[in-house]
């Protein structure tokens, strides 16, 4: 479990961003953490990777604390994708560039092969071995980030707004990814605006507001009885408002399970 233990942070200019904030993660979970622009969602996580320390408070990983643990320490049980995947790319070869971690970790070069042969299979990168990181496009970019994690072994996936600029298929690719990687045991945890990803696919969502921690629970309990869903700047995605409009056909967490509730309920069948 990946833990906050009563968290506050202030950046050094002095903007206050973080007070008493308490948050556990547990193992599997497929978490959202989203909320205003500004409410603190890149800060938590940089803080939960080590890139800030908190100005008061602890962090625990399975009980211990990491709080003083360097980026790369926490590398062994936790990764994170960029917004801009290229940003964390230095290597000439995607395969170098997934082997970095390991070989900085110490792995021996058959362990090493191993690791990066496996992260690249699971990510669908191996025709891409020999490619050019900085040459791919976006979603590549964001698999190449993924990749690197998996060959650490990673627990636990940040990902910061993945979706942001994608299109449809590329979001569907990337979330079918996740769910195979959450299925084998991976936790997610995904910063984002995008609510139709948070209904369809994530098990928890936590919303951040002005004193912090505002909302935390499951997305349909969000979306059917959070009172303050927009003053958190979030909103109803069309399947949720489409099934609440039509009650008889149950909450929906996606278009696909709307239309096929809606055929049920209309007495049709679905394709
Ligand atoms: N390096 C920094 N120095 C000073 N203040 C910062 C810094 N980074 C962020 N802040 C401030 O901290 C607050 C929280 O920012 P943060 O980036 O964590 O929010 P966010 O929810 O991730 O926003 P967004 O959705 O725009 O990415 C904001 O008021 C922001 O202006």
């Amino acid at each position: 479990m990946l833990e906050m233990r009563d968290v506050a942070f202030s950046y050094k200019n002095g903007a206050h961003v973080l007070e008493r904030l308490q948050l556990q993660i547990h193992p599997g979970e497929w978490l959202a953490l989203c909320g205003r622009n500004g409410s603190g969602k890149t800060t938590i996580t940089r803080l939960l990777m080590g890139l800030e320390k908190p100005t008061r408070g602890r962090i625990f990983y399975n009980g211990t604390d990491i709080t003083a643990q360097d980026p790369a320490q926490r590398s062994a049980f936790l990764g994170y994708v960029f917004q801009q995947p290229e940003r964390q790319m230095f290597r000439s070869t995607v395969q170098e560039e997934v082997a970095y971690g390991p070989q900085q970790a110490g792995l021996e070069a058959a362990a090493v092969q191993a690791a990066v042969a496996e992260a690249l299979a699971a990510t669908g990168l191996t025709a891409l071995a020999t490619a050019y990181p900085l040459n791919l496009n976006r979603s590549e970019k964001q698999r190449v980030a993924i990749a690197s994690a998996l060959a650490m072994k990673t627990k636990y996936l940040i990902l910061d707004e993945p979706t942001s600029g994608q299109d449809r298929q590329a979001t569907r690719q990337l979330m079918a990814l996740l769910q195979r990687l959450n299925e084998n045991g991976l936790t997610v945890i995904l910063i984002t605006h995008d609510m139709d990803v948070i209904a369809a696919y994530c098990s928890r969502v936590i919303a951040l507001g002005p004193g912090g921690i505002c909302f935390d629970g499951t997305p349909e309990s969000l979306f059917t009885t959070c009172e303050e869903l927009y003053e958190l700047g979030l909103r109803r995605p069309d399947c949720v408002r489409l099934s609440l409009a039509v009650p008889q056909v149950g909450y929906c967490k996606s278009m696909k399970e709307f239309t096929a509730a809606l055929c049920r309920y209309a007495g049709g069948k679905t394709q």
